[in-house]
C-alpha cells in the first residue's frame, strides 16, 4: 500500500488550551526504549529493506502520532459530557474497554458526564434516545468480569442526521466508537454530520474484531482470548477422533475473510493436520486435492482433525440466494457442514466409512470474559482513546501498532483487511506444525 506521511496525520478540532491532569507527570518525560514522547512519532514500517524503498528522509518516512496524555488538552474536563457506543459483533474485552474509558475518564479527568449508548447505533436513533444510561464508577465496578457488554450491540443502518441530533441533545462533546469496519464506517459518517453542522464533537474509534482482520493494528483486543478459547474444542475433537475408526474432528471457527483464529488456535494446540483459511484457496477433488489428503492422513494415522475458517472456500459453494445482514455483510455458506459431508461422502466410497464429529463452536469462542492479557490490553487502549478524545483528536483511532499506542486516521482502518499472508511467517509455521501441503491444487 502508498503511504505518505500526510495520510497518516491524525485531525485535531483545535489548539489545546486546557492543563492536562497528567502535565506534572509528563514534564520530566523524555523519549526513550520504553515511551514515545508526544512530539515523537512512532515508525509505520520496521524493516530496512521497506524503508529504504521508501526513497526518502528519515524525517518524511511514513510515521504515526504517539498516543498517550498530552500536556495540554482541548476540552475543559468540568464542562466536558460523553457518549460510548459499542457495535457490531461481540468480543472478549468490550466491558474491558468501557470500564477503562469511564474509570480513566471519572478519576483523572473528572468529566460532567459519561452516557452510554444502548444497543449499539441504535442507540443513538430518536426512537431509542431515552435508553441512555449515565456510567459512573459504581456503573462499570466489576463489568470485566463478563463477556459481551453491558451496553448491548446491534447490526443495521442508522440515519447519522438522527444520531448527530441526539449528540447535540444531550451535549456531548466527545463520542467514543467500540467496533469494527463497519462501526468506523458508520463513525465516519457521523463526523460528516458533524463537520457539516459546524459543531465542536470529537469521534474517537477503538478498533474492535474478534477477527484480527483489521489493518494497523498489531492484533486486536480479544483475539488472543478467543483463540484460547478455541483451542479446547480443538482438543475435544481431536480426542474424539483418535477414539473413533477413522476418526475424522472437524472444527469450524469464525473468520469470515481472515483466518486468523484458524491459524492460532491450531499452531497453540498443534492437534490440528489440516487448516483451511480463507486467504489459501483449495479444491476437494484430484490428487492433490483435500479429500485425497485426507485419505491419506485417514489411512497412516486412523485419524485426522481439520480446522477450518467460516470464511474458508467459500467458492466451493452454492453462491446463488446469498444474502446480507442488517449491515450488509454477506451472510456466508456454511463450509465445516459442507465438508463434514464431502469428507463422510468420500472416506465411505474409499472403504474407510467414518466417524465424524463437527464443532463449531462460534459464540462459544467470543462471548467469554477477557483473559487477563487482553484485559490489561483493553485498559491500555482504552486510556488511550480517553487521552486522544480529550486532548481534541476526531476521526481518529487509537490502536496498537508494533506495540507502541498511537493514533492512525479513522479512514485508515477500513482501507483494507488485515489478513494471513500466503506468504508470510504465519502461514509458514502452520505449514511447519500441521505438515499440510502449501497448496490444495494442482
Ligand atoms: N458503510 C456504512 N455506513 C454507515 N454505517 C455502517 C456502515 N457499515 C456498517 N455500519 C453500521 O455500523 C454498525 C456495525 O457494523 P457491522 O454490523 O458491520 O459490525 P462491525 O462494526 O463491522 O463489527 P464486526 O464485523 O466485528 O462484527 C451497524 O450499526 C452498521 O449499520
Ligand atoms: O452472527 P453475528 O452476530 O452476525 O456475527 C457473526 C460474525 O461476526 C464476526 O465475529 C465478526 O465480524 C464474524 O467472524 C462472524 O461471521
Ligand atoms: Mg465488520
Amino acid at each position: 500500500m502508498t503511504l505518505e506521511l500526510d495520510d497518516l496525520r491524525v485531525r485535531t478540532l483545535g489548539a489545546c488550551r486546557y492543563d492536562s491532569p497528567f502535565a506534572e507527570m509528563l514534564a520530566s518525560k523524555r523519549t526513550s526504549p520504553h515511551y514515545v514522547h508526544e512530539d515523537d512519532r512512532v515508525l509505520v514500517d520496521d524493516t530496512v529493506s521497506v524503508l529504504l524503498s521508501r526513497g526518502v528522509p528519515i524525517d518524511q518516512v511514513p510515521s504515526l502520532e504517539a498516543a498517550g496524555p498530552r500536556r495540554k488538552i482541548y476540552f475543559d474536563p468540568d464542562a466536558t459530557s460523553v457518549g460510548i457506543v459499542t457495535c457490531g459483533g461481540l468480543c472478549p474485552g468490550l466491558n474491558d474497554v468501557i470500564r477503562g474509558i469511564v474509570q480513566e475518564l471519572t478519576e483523572h479527568y473528572h468529566v460532567a458526564h459519561i452516557y452510554g449508548f444502548r444497543n449499539g447505533y441504535a442507540g443513538l436513533t430518536r426512537q431509542h434516545r431515552d435508553r441512555v444510561v449515565e456510567l459512573d464508577l459504581r456503573a462499570v465496578a466489576d463489568i470485566n468480569n463478563d463477556g459481551g457488554t453491558i451496553l448491548g450491540s446491534s447490526r443495521g443502518d442508522q440515519d447519522p442526521e438522527e444520531m448527530v441530533d441526539t449528540l447535540v441533545e444531550l451535549g456531548i462533546d466527545v463520542l467514543f466508537v467500540i467496533g469494527g469496519d463497519g462501526s468506523m464506517r458508520g463513525a465516519m459518517k457521523i463526523v460528516n454530520t458533524i463537520d457539516a453542522r459546524g459543531l465542536d464533537i470529537a469521534v474517537i474509534g477503538v478498533p474492535k474484531t474478534i477477527d484480527n482482520d483489521l489493518p494497523f493494528t498489531d492484533q486486536s483486543f480479544g483475539f488472543q482470548t478467543a483463540f484460547a478459547q478455541a483451542t479446547s474444542f480443538i482438543a475435544s475433537v481431536f480426542i474424539e477422533s483418535q477414539a473413533a475408526e477413522n476418526g475424522v474432528g472437524i472444527v469450524k471457527l469464525m473468520g469470515r475473510h481472515s483466518g486468523f483464529i484458524a491459524c492460532y488456535a491450531a499452531l497453540s494446540i498443534n492437534d490440528a493436520d489440516f487448516v483451511l483459511i480463507p486467504e489459501v484457496p483449495f479444491v476437494l477433488g484430484g490428487p492433490s486435492g483435500v479429500l485425497r489428503r485426507v485419505e491419506d492422513h485417514v489411512r497412516r494415522h486412523g485419524q485426522v482433525v481439520i480446522v477450518v475458517a467460516e470464511g474458508a472456500g467459500q467458492e466451493l459453494l452454492e453462491q446463488e440466494g446469498r444474502t446480507t445482514d442488517a449491515s450488509g455483510n454477506t451472510k456466508l455458506g456454511d463450509i465445516g457442514l459442507f465438508l463434514k459431508q464431502k469428507i463422510t461422502d468420500h472416506l465411505t466410497e474409499v472403504g474407510l466409512p467414518p466417524t465424524v464429529r463437527y464443532l463449531d463452536p462460534s459464540y462459544a469462542i467470543r462471548s467469554v470474559a477477557a483473559n487477563a492479557y487482553d484485559s490489561v490490553y483493553c485498559v491500555r487502549l482504552a486510556h488511550a482513546a480517553v487521552h486522544a478524545g480529550m486532548a481534541g483528536r476526531t476521526e481518529t483511532v487509537v490502536v496498537r501498532w508494533r506495540r507502541r499506542f498511537v493514533h492512525i486516521p479513522m479512514s485508515l482502518i477500513t482501507s483494507h483487511r488485515n489478513q494471513v499472508d500466503p506468504d508470510g511467517d504465519l502461514w509458514m509455521s502452520v505449514l511447519e506444525a500441521t505438515g499440510q501441503p502449501a497448496s490444495f491444487t494442482d
